[in-house]
Protein backbone atom coordinates (compact mmCIF):
# COMPACT_ATOMS: atom_id res chain seq x y z
CA UNK A 1 0.00 0.00 0.00
CA UNK A 2 1.53 3.58 -0.99
CA UNK A 3 0.28 6.26 1.39
CA UNK A 4 0.35 9.88 0.00
CA UNK A 5 -0.07 12.59 2.50
CA UNK A 6 -0.03 16.76 1.67
CA UNK A 7 1.66 18.36 3.94
CA UNK A 8 -0.49 20.29 6.50
CA UNK A 9 -0.04 20.60 10.69
CA UNK A 10 -1.81 18.04 12.78
CA UNK A 11 -4.16 19.45 15.87
CA UNK A 12 -6.66 18.21 17.95
CA UNK A 13 -7.37 15.22 19.99
CA UNK A 14 -6.68 11.56 19.26
CA UNK A 15 -7.83 8.44 21.48
CA UNK A 16 -4.71 6.25 22.60
CA UNK A 17 -4.54 2.62 21.25
CA UNK A 18 -4.07 -0.41 24.34
CA UNK A 19 -0.39 -0.97 25.14
CA UNK A 20 1.06 -3.78 22.89
CA UNK A 21 3.63 -4.03 25.69
CA UNK A 22 1.49 -4.38 27.93
CA UNK A 23 -0.79 -6.44 26.04
CA UNK A 24 1.56 -9.21 25.07
CA UNK A 25 2.32 -9.77 28.99
CA UNK A 26 -1.19 -9.62 30.22
CA UNK A 27 -2.44 -11.93 28.00
CA UNK A 28 0.10 -14.51 28.70
CA UNK A 29 -0.48 -13.77 32.54
CA UNK A 30 -3.75 -14.70 31.90
CA UNK A 31 -3.35 -17.61 29.66
CA UNK A 32 -1.00 -19.00 32.42
CA UNK A 33 -3.46 -18.18 35.40
CA UNK A 34 -5.71 -20.85 37.47
CA UNK A 35 -9.32 -19.29 36.49
CA UNK A 36 -10.51 -16.49 34.30
CA UNK A 37 -9.49 -13.71 33.11
CA UNK A 38 -11.36 -10.71 31.63
CA UNK A 39 -9.19 -8.44 29.60
CA UNK A 40 -10.12 -4.91 29.07
CA UNK A 41 -8.20 -3.74 25.56
CA UNK A 42 -9.67 -2.04 23.30
CA UNK A 43 -7.89 -2.31 20.28
CA UNK A 44 -5.40 -5.05 18.92
CA UNK A 45 -2.76 -5.20 16.30
CA UNK A 46 -1.00 -7.73 14.48
CA UNK A 47 1.35 -8.20 17.20
CA UNK A 48 -0.87 -8.39 20.03
CA UNK A 49 -2.86 -11.26 17.53
CA UNK A 50 -0.20 -13.28 17.08
CA UNK A 51 0.87 -13.63 20.80
CA UNK A 52 -2.93 -14.72 21.35
CA UNK A 53 -2.67 -17.16 18.38
CA UNK A 54 -0.18 -18.70 19.93
CA UNK A 55 -1.24 -19.24 23.02
CA UNK A 56 -4.21 -20.87 21.82
CA UNK A 57 -2.18 -23.46 19.76
CA UNK A 58 -1.08 -24.57 23.19
CA UNK A 59 -4.35 -24.75 24.65
CA UNK A 60 -6.14 -21.45 25.97
CA UNK A 61 -9.01 -20.55 24.78
CA UNK A 62 -9.11 -16.59 23.75
CA UNK A 63 -12.73 -15.12 23.44
CA UNK A 64 -13.73 -11.41 22.28
CA UNK A 65 -15.45 -9.82 23.96
CA UNK A 66 -16.90 -5.68 24.18
CA UNK A 67 -13.74 -3.99 24.76
CA UNK A 68 -11.49 -7.01 25.07
CA UNK A 69 -10.86 -10.81 25.49
CA UNK A 70 -12.09 -13.38 27.91
CA UNK A 71 -9.32 -15.69 28.81
CA UNK A 72 -9.70 -19.53 29.72
CA UNK A 73 -6.19 -20.89 30.71
CA UNK A 74 -3.93 -23.22 29.08
CA UNK A 75 -3.31 -24.89 32.58
CA UNK A 76 -7.12 -25.90 32.55
CA UNK A 77 -6.17 -27.36 29.32
CA UNK A 78 -3.35 -28.94 30.95
CA UNK A 79 -5.37 -30.78 33.73
CA UNK A 80 -6.78 -32.60 31.29
CA UNK A 81 -4.29 -33.39 29.01
CA UNK A 82 -4.84 -31.48 26.07
CA UNK A 83 -1.36 -29.92 25.48
CA UNK A 84 0.17 -33.80 25.26
CA UNK A 85 -2.37 -33.87 22.59
CA UNK A 86 -1.21 -30.76 21.12
CA UNK A 87 2.20 -31.73 21.08
CA UNK A 88 3.20 -30.61 17.89
CA UNK A 89 1.44 -27.52 17.89
CA UNK A 90 2.61 -24.75 15.63
CA UNK A 91 3.26 -20.97 16.86
CA UNK A 92 2.99 -18.49 14.42
CA UNK A 93 4.51 -15.47 15.93
CA UNK A 94 4.32 -13.46 12.67
CA UNK A 95 6.54 -10.55 12.96
CA UNK A 96 6.65 -10.06 16.46
CA UNK A 97 9.52 -10.08 18.34
CA UNK A 98 8.14 -10.17 21.91
CA UNK A 99 5.96 -13.27 20.94
CA UNK A 100 8.54 -15.56 20.10
CA UNK A 101 10.93 -14.35 23.16
CA UNK A 102 8.05 -14.72 25.69
CA UNK A 103 6.22 -17.72 24.12
CA UNK A 104 9.13 -19.88 23.32
CA UNK A 105 10.76 -19.89 26.94
CA UNK A 106 6.45 -20.47 27.92
CA UNK A 107 6.73 -23.15 25.79
CA UNK A 108 9.98 -24.73 27.07
CA UNK A 109 8.51 -24.51 30.31
CA UNK A 110 5.42 -26.26 29.68
CA UNK A 111 6.77 -29.04 27.57
CA UNK A 112 4.79 -28.44 24.74
CA UNK A 113 6.90 -29.66 21.69
CA UNK A 114 5.92 -26.67 19.36
CA UNK A 115 7.76 -25.43 15.93
CA UNK A 116 7.77 -21.70 16.20
CA UNK A 117 7.15 -20.08 12.73
CA UNK A 118 7.47 -16.57 11.66
CA UNK A 119 8.07 -13.75 9.12
CA UNK A 120 11.79 -13.71 7.50
CA UNK A 121 13.09 -10.80 9.19
CA UNK A 122 11.83 -11.85 12.61
CA UNK A 123 14.03 -15.05 11.71
CA UNK A 124 17.20 -12.72 11.36
CA UNK A 125 16.62 -11.21 14.51
CA UNK A 126 19.04 -13.05 17.49
CA UNK A 127 17.89 -15.25 19.27
CA UNK A 128 20.84 -17.51 20.41
CA UNK A 129 21.47 -15.93 24.05
CA UNK A 130 17.62 -17.05 24.89
CA UNK A 131 18.07 -20.72 23.32
CA UNK A 132 21.52 -21.37 24.64
CA UNK A 133 20.42 -20.95 27.61
CA UNK A 134 17.07 -22.85 27.35
CA UNK A 135 19.00 -25.87 25.89
CA UNK A 136 21.45 -25.98 29.13
CA UNK A 137 18.18 -26.33 31.45
CA UNK A 138 17.07 -29.32 29.29
CA UNK A 139 15.65 -27.93 25.73
CA UNK A 140 16.64 -29.69 22.53
CA UNK A 141 16.00 -27.25 19.32
CA UNK A 142 15.80 -28.26 15.72
CA UNK A 143 16.80 -26.35 12.81
CA UNK A 144 18.80 -24.24 11.41
CA UNK A 145 19.40 -21.08 12.22
CA UNK A 146 16.66 -18.96 12.60
CA UNK A 147 13.01 -19.85 12.25
CA UNK A 148 11.09 -22.44 12.00
CA UNK A 149 12.64 -23.53 15.12
CA UNK A 150 11.43 -26.81 16.94
CA UNK A 151 11.37 -27.63 20.51
CA UNK A 152 11.46 -30.11 22.54
CA UNK A 153 11.58 -31.66 25.91
CA UNK A 154 10.73 -29.55 29.16
CA UNK A 155 13.07 -26.32 30.52
CA UNK A 156 14.17 -27.28 34.34
CA UNK A 157 14.47 -24.81 36.97
CA UNK A 158 17.74 -23.45 38.17
CA UNK A 159 20.48 -20.28 37.23
CA UNK A 160 19.70 -18.59 33.70
CA UNK A 161 22.73 -16.41 32.31
CA UNK A 162 21.57 -13.25 30.02
CA UNK A 163 23.84 -10.71 29.10
CA UNK A 164 21.99 -6.83 29.59
CA UNK A 165 22.49 -5.04 26.79
CA UNK A 166 20.59 -7.72 23.80
CA UNK A 167 17.26 -7.40 24.13
CA UNK A 168 15.46 -7.35 26.86
CA UNK A 169 12.19 -9.36 25.78
CA UNK A 170 14.95 -12.45 26.22
CA UNK A 171 14.79 -11.27 30.54
CA UNK A 172 10.84 -10.64 30.26
CA UNK A 173 10.37 -14.22 28.43
CA UNK A 174 12.25 -16.24 31.21
CA UNK A 175 10.58 -14.42 34.04
CA UNK A 176 7.32 -15.07 32.83
CA UNK A 177 8.32 -19.04 32.30
CA UNK A 178 9.86 -19.36 35.40
CA UNK A 179 6.94 -19.69 37.74
CA UNK A 180 6.05 -22.70 36.24
CA UNK A 181 8.86 -24.67 36.61
CA UNK A 182 9.47 -27.09 39.43
CA UNK A 183 11.83 -25.58 41.19
CA UNK A 184 13.36 -22.34 42.04
CA UNK A 185 14.77 -19.92 39.32
CA UNK A 186 17.46 -17.31 39.06
CA UNK A 187 17.58 -15.08 36.30
CA UNK A 188 21.33 -13.29 36.65
CA UNK A 189 22.16 -10.80 33.94
CA UNK A 190 25.33 -9.15 33.27
CA UNK A 191 26.29 -5.52 32.17
CA UNK A 192 23.77 -2.58 32.13
CA UNK A 193 20.03 -3.47 31.57
CA UNK A 194 19.20 -1.52 28.39
CA UNK A 195 15.48 -1.30 27.51
CA UNK A 196 15.33 -2.08 31.51
CA UNK A 197 11.72 -0.40 31.71
CA UNK A 198 10.45 -3.31 29.97
CA UNK A 199 11.53 -5.37 32.34
CA UNK A 200 9.82 -3.53 34.70
CA UNK A 201 6.46 -3.82 33.06
CA UNK A 202 6.78 -7.24 33.12
CA UNK A 203 7.13 -7.40 37.30
CA UNK A 204 4.06 -5.05 37.38
CA UNK A 205 1.85 -7.81 34.97
CA UNK A 206 3.33 -10.59 37.08
CA UNK A 207 2.82 -8.75 40.45
CA UNK A 208 -0.93 -8.67 39.54
CA UNK A 209 -1.39 -11.91 38.86
CA UNK A 210 0.15 -12.86 42.25
CA UNK A 211 3.47 -13.70 41.20
CA UNK A 212 6.24 -12.63 43.35
CA UNK A 213 10.24 -12.18 41.94
CA UNK A 214 12.90 -11.13 44.15
CA UNK A 215 15.64 -9.07 42.97
CA UNK A 216 18.91 -8.08 44.03
CA UNK A 217 21.58 -5.71 42.32
CA UNK A 218 25.28 -6.43 42.58
CA UNK A 219 28.37 -6.98 40.75
CA UNK A 220 30.28 -9.66 38.55
CA UNK A 221 34.07 -10.22 40.34
CA UNK A 222 34.87 -8.17 37.08
CA UNK A 223 33.32 -5.33 38.37
CA UNK A 224 30.43 -5.20 35.80
CA UNK A 225 26.70 -4.73 37.16
CA UNK A 226 25.04 -8.01 38.08
CA UNK A 227 20.99 -8.21 38.26
CA UNK A 228 19.70 -11.19 39.76
CA UNK A 229 16.48 -11.95 39.55
CA UNK A 230 14.93 -15.04 42.01
CA UNK A 231 11.26 -16.41 41.33
CA UNK A 232 10.27 -19.91 43.20
CA UNK A 233 7.50 -22.51 42.06
CA UNK A 234 4.13 -20.14 42.09
CA UNK A 235 0.74 -20.30 40.17
CA UNK A 236 -0.72 -17.28 38.09
CA UNK A 237 -3.65 -16.10 40.19
CA UNK A 238 -6.01 -14.53 38.13
CA UNK A 239 -7.12 -10.97 39.14
CA UNK A 240 -10.23 -11.54 37.83
CA UNK A 241 -10.39 -8.48 35.23
CA UNK A 242 -7.78 -6.01 34.03
CA UNK A 243 -6.81 -3.13 32.08
CA UNK A 244 -4.58 -2.60 29.03
CA UNK A 245 -2.86 0.96 29.66
CA UNK A 246 -2.99 3.46 26.78
CA UNK A 247 0.14 3.08 24.49
CA UNK A 248 2.84 5.62 25.17
CA UNK A 249 5.04 4.58 22.45
CA UNK A 250 2.57 5.08 19.64
CA UNK A 251 1.34 8.07 21.49
CA UNK A 252 4.47 9.30 20.57
CA UNK A 253 4.14 9.79 16.98
CA UNK A 254 1.15 12.02 17.85
CA UNK A 255 3.04 14.26 20.40
CA UNK A 256 5.88 14.79 18.57
CA UNK A 257 3.63 15.75 15.14
CA UNK A 258 2.80 18.32 18.13
CA UNK A 259 5.92 19.39 18.36
CA UNK A 260 6.11 19.59 14.80
CA UNK A 261 3.44 21.41 13.67
CA UNK A 262 1.63 24.74 14.34
CA UNK A 263 -1.12 23.27 17.14
CA UNK A 264 -1.71 21.57 19.81
CA UNK A 265 -2.21 17.56 19.76
CA UNK A 266 -3.43 15.73 22.61
CA UNK A 267 -3.74 12.06 23.62
CA UNK A 268 -6.51 10.82 25.65
CA UNK A 269 -6.42 7.68 27.60
CA UNK A 270 -2.58 7.94 28.31
CA UNK A 271 -1.55 7.85 31.74
CA UNK A 272 1.64 9.99 33.09
CA UNK A 273 2.08 7.45 35.72
CA UNK A 274 2.40 4.81 34.16
CA UNK A 275 5.42 2.18 34.73
CA UNK A 276 5.57 2.44 30.94
CA UNK A 277 9.04 3.53 29.62
CA UNK A 278 8.06 5.84 26.66
CA UNK A 279 6.00 7.80 28.51
CA UNK A 280 9.35 9.58 28.38
CA UNK A 281 8.36 11.01 25.08
CA UNK A 282 6.69 13.76 27.04
CA UNK A 283 10.35 14.80 28.96
CA UNK A 284 11.93 14.21 25.80
CA UNK A 285 9.80 16.80 23.59
CA UNK A 286 9.86 19.59 26.34
CA UNK A 287 14.11 19.07 26.11
CA UNK A 288 13.70 20.16 22.43
CA UNK A 289 11.74 22.75 24.12
CA UNK A 290 7.82 22.08 22.72
CA UNK A 291 5.58 22.84 25.85
CA UNK A 292 2.82 20.64 27.06
CA UNK A 293 0.90 19.04 30.18
CA UNK A 294 -0.11 15.91 31.04
CA UNK A 295 -3.46 15.35 33.29
CA UNK A 296 -4.07 11.62 34.99
CA UNK A 297 -5.72 11.11 31.28
CA UNK A 298 -4.41 12.73 28.63
CA UNK A 299 -1.04 14.50 27.42
CA UNK A 300 -0.58 17.62 25.14
CA UNK A 301 2.20 19.09 23.14
CA UNK A 302 2.31 22.15 21.40
CA UNK A 303 4.79 23.69 19.70
CA UNK A 304 7.51 26.56 20.40
CA UNK A 305 10.95 26.99 19.30
CA UNK A 306 12.64 23.62 19.18
CA UNK A 307 16.19 23.19 19.62
CA UNK A 308 18.48 20.17 19.18
CA UNK A 309 19.40 17.87 22.24
CA UNK A 310 21.73 15.32 23.26
CA UNK A 311 19.95 12.32 24.30
CA UNK A 312 20.73 8.15 25.22
CA UNK A 313 18.08 5.95 23.92
CA UNK A 314 18.67 2.98 25.54
CA UNK A 315 16.24 2.26 27.49
CA UNK A 316 13.87 4.13 24.84
CA UNK A 317 14.55 2.55 21.63
CA UNK A 318 11.24 2.63 20.25
CA UNK A 319 10.80 6.54 20.65
CA UNK A 320 13.87 7.15 18.50
CA UNK A 321 11.85 7.31 14.87
CA UNK A 322 9.22 9.21 15.91
CA UNK A 323 12.14 11.38 18.36
CA UNK A 324 14.27 11.72 14.97
CA UNK A 325 11.39 13.32 12.68
CA UNK A 326 11.60 15.84 15.35
CA UNK A 327 15.19 16.51 15.54
CA UNK A 328 15.20 16.83 11.74
CA UNK A 329 13.35 19.94 12.36
CA UNK A 330 15.06 21.38 15.27
CA UNK A 331 17.29 24.13 15.33
CA UNK A 332 21.20 22.70 15.50
CA UNK A 333 22.41 19.75 16.34
CA UNK A 334 20.96 16.47 18.18
CA UNK A 335 22.39 13.83 19.44
CA UNK A 336 21.18 10.55 20.14
CA UNK A 337 23.51 7.93 22.02
CA UNK A 338 23.20 4.29 23.07
CA UNK A 339 21.16 3.00 19.51
CA UNK A 340 23.18 -0.07 18.78
CA UNK A 341 19.83 -2.27 19.42
CA UNK A 342 18.04 -0.45 17.10
CA UNK A 343 20.21 -2.09 14.36
CA UNK A 344 17.92 -5.24 15.49
CA UNK A 345 14.16 -4.43 15.13
CA UNK A 346 12.00 -4.88 12.14
CA UNK A 347 14.73 -3.71 10.31
CA UNK A 348 17.84 -2.18 10.56
CA UNK A 349 16.06 0.91 11.95
CA UNK A 350 19.28 2.97 12.22
CA UNK A 351 20.54 2.84 8.94
CA UNK A 352 16.86 3.04 8.13
CA UNK A 353 16.12 6.50 9.78
CA UNK A 354 18.90 7.88 8.76
CA UNK A 355 18.29 6.92 5.29
CA UNK A 356 14.35 7.61 5.01
CA UNK A 357 14.62 10.84 6.67
CA UNK A 358 17.37 11.87 4.31
CA UNK A 359 15.10 11.44 1.42
CA UNK A 360 12.77 14.04 2.94
CA UNK A 361 15.66 15.79 3.07
CA UNK A 362 16.82 15.68 6.35
CA UNK A 363 20.58 15.78 7.26
CA UNK A 364 20.84 12.88 9.53
CA UNK A 365 23.87 10.16 10.21
CA UNK A 366 25.02 7.00 11.43
CA UNK A 367 28.24 7.67 13.70
CA UNK A 368 28.84 4.27 15.26
CA UNK A 369 26.08 3.93 17.67
CA UNK A 370 25.07 7.44 17.79
CA UNK A 371 22.49 9.07 15.20
CA UNK A 372 23.55 12.32 14.72
CA UNK A 373 20.75 15.09 13.16
CA UNK A 374 21.39 19.00 12.20
CA UNK A 375 18.22 20.32 11.91
CA UNK A 376 16.67 22.39 9.23
CA UNK A 377 13.24 24.45 9.45
CA UNK A 378 11.44 22.41 6.71
CA UNK A 379 11.86 19.40 4.73
CA UNK A 380 11.42 18.42 1.33
CA UNK A 381 9.13 15.83 0.99
CA UNK A 382 9.95 12.72 -1.45
CA UNK A 383 9.27 9.11 -1.64
CA UNK A 384 9.96 7.20 1.05
CA UNK A 385 10.27 3.22 1.75
CA UNK A 386 9.03 1.64 5.17
CA UNK A 387 11.18 -1.57 5.12
CA UNK A 388 8.00 -3.10 6.33
CA UNK A 389 8.41 -1.41 9.51
CA UNK A 390 5.62 0.02 11.30
CA UNK A 391 7.90 2.86 13.42
CA UNK A 392 9.58 4.28 10.01
CA UNK A 393 6.45 4.44 8.26
CA UNK A 394 5.02 6.39 11.37
CA UNK A 395 8.38 8.50 11.10
CA UNK A 396 7.46 9.43 7.66
CA UNK A 397 3.99 10.11 8.16
CA UNK A 398 4.92 12.60 10.89
CA UNK A 399 7.80 14.35 9.58
CA UNK A 400 5.45 15.29 6.29
CA UNK A 401 4.10 18.10 8.64
CA UNK A 402 7.21 19.91 8.45
CA UNK A 403 7.56 19.12 4.78
CA UNK A 404 7.04 21.38 1.63
CA UNK A 405 6.08 19.15 -0.65
CA UNK A 406 4.07 16.00 -0.48
CA UNK A 407 5.51 12.33 1.32
CA UNK A 408 4.67 9.08 -0.19
CA UNK A 409 5.09 5.99 1.90
CA UNK A 410 5.63 2.80 0.42
CA UNK A 411 4.37 -0.15 2.29
CA UNK A 412 2.50 1.98 4.60
CA UNK A 413 0.60 -1.60 5.98
CA UNK A 414 3.42 -2.01 8.17
CA UNK A 415 1.63 0.24 10.52
CA UNK A 416 -0.51 -2.64 10.94
CA UNK A 417 2.12 -4.44 13.32
CA UNK A 418 1.37 -1.93 16.22
CA UNK A 419 -1.34 0.57 15.49
CA UNK A 420 -3.69 -0.20 12.12
CA UNK A 421 -5.65 3.12 13.35
CA UNK A 422 -3.10 4.92 12.56
CA UNK A 423 -4.05 6.92 9.09
CA UNK A 424 -7.60 6.86 10.42
CA UNK A 425 -6.31 8.83 13.26
CA UNK A 426 -3.60 10.95 11.54
CA UNK A 427 -7.21 11.98 9.47
CA UNK A 428 -9.24 12.42 12.74
CA UNK A 429 -6.19 15.12 13.51
CA UNK A 430 -6.52 17.02 10.45
CA UNK A 431 -4.32 14.97 8.49
CA UNK A 432 -4.59 14.48 4.27
CA UNK A 433 -3.97 10.82 3.57
CA UNK A 434 -4.70 8.70 0.32
CA UNK A 435 -4.40 5.24 0.82
CA UNK A 436 -3.48 3.71 -2.70
CA UNK A 437 -3.49 -0.45 -2.99
CA UNK A 438 -0.93 -1.87 -4.86
O1 LIG B 1 9.44 -6.04 26.05
C1 LIG B 1 8.89 -5.35 25.21
O2 LIG B 1 7.64 -5.22 25.14
C2 LIG B 1 9.74 -4.63 24.23
C3 LIG B 1 11.07 -4.42 24.49
C4 LIG B 1 11.96 -3.63 23.61
O3 LIG B 1 12.83 -4.52 22.94
P1 LIG B 1 14.37 -4.78 23.40
O4 LIG B 1 14.39 -5.18 24.80
O5 LIG B 1 14.80 -5.88 22.49
O6 LIG B 1 15.08 -3.48 23.17
C5 LIG B 1 11.15 -2.85 22.58
O7 LIG B 1 12.00 -2.35 21.58
C6 LIG B 1 10.07 -3.69 21.97
O8 LIG B 1 9.35 -2.97 21.00
C7 LIG B 1 9.08 -4.12 23.02
C1 LIG C 1 10.61 -3.84 18.09
C2 LIG C 1 9.29 -3.87 18.25
O1 LIG C 1 8.56 -4.96 18.60
P1 LIG C 1 9.01 -6.48 18.71
O2 LIG C 1 10.41 -6.52 19.21
O3 LIG C 1 8.04 -7.09 19.66
O4 LIG C 1 8.90 -7.08 17.33
C3 LIG C 1 8.52 -2.61 18.08
O5 LIG C 1 7.30 -2.62 18.36
O6 LIG C 1 9.07 -1.58 17.67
Amino acid sequence: MLAKISPKPLSGTVPAISSKSMAHRIIIAAALANGVTRVACDTTCADIDATIRCLTAIGAKIDPIDGGFEIHPVLKSLEHGILRALAGATLDCGESGSTLRFMLPVACALGADATFVGSPRLGERPIAPLTDELMAAGCTFQGAAGLPLRTSGRMRAGRFELPGNVSSQYISGLLLAAPLLDGDTQIAVTGEIESRPYIGLTLAVLNAFGVKVGIEEGATPGGLPLTVFTIERQGFRTPGAIAVEGDWSNAAFWLSAGALGRHSVTVRGVTPSSIQGDRAISAALMLFGAKGQRNARAATVRPDNIHGIELDVRDIPDLVPALAAVAACAEGTTRFTGCSRLRIKECDRLEAIATELGKLGANVRVDGDALVIEGRDQLDGGRVNSRNDHRIAMMAAIAAVRCASPVEIEGAEAVNKSYPLFFEHYRLLGGDVELIDK
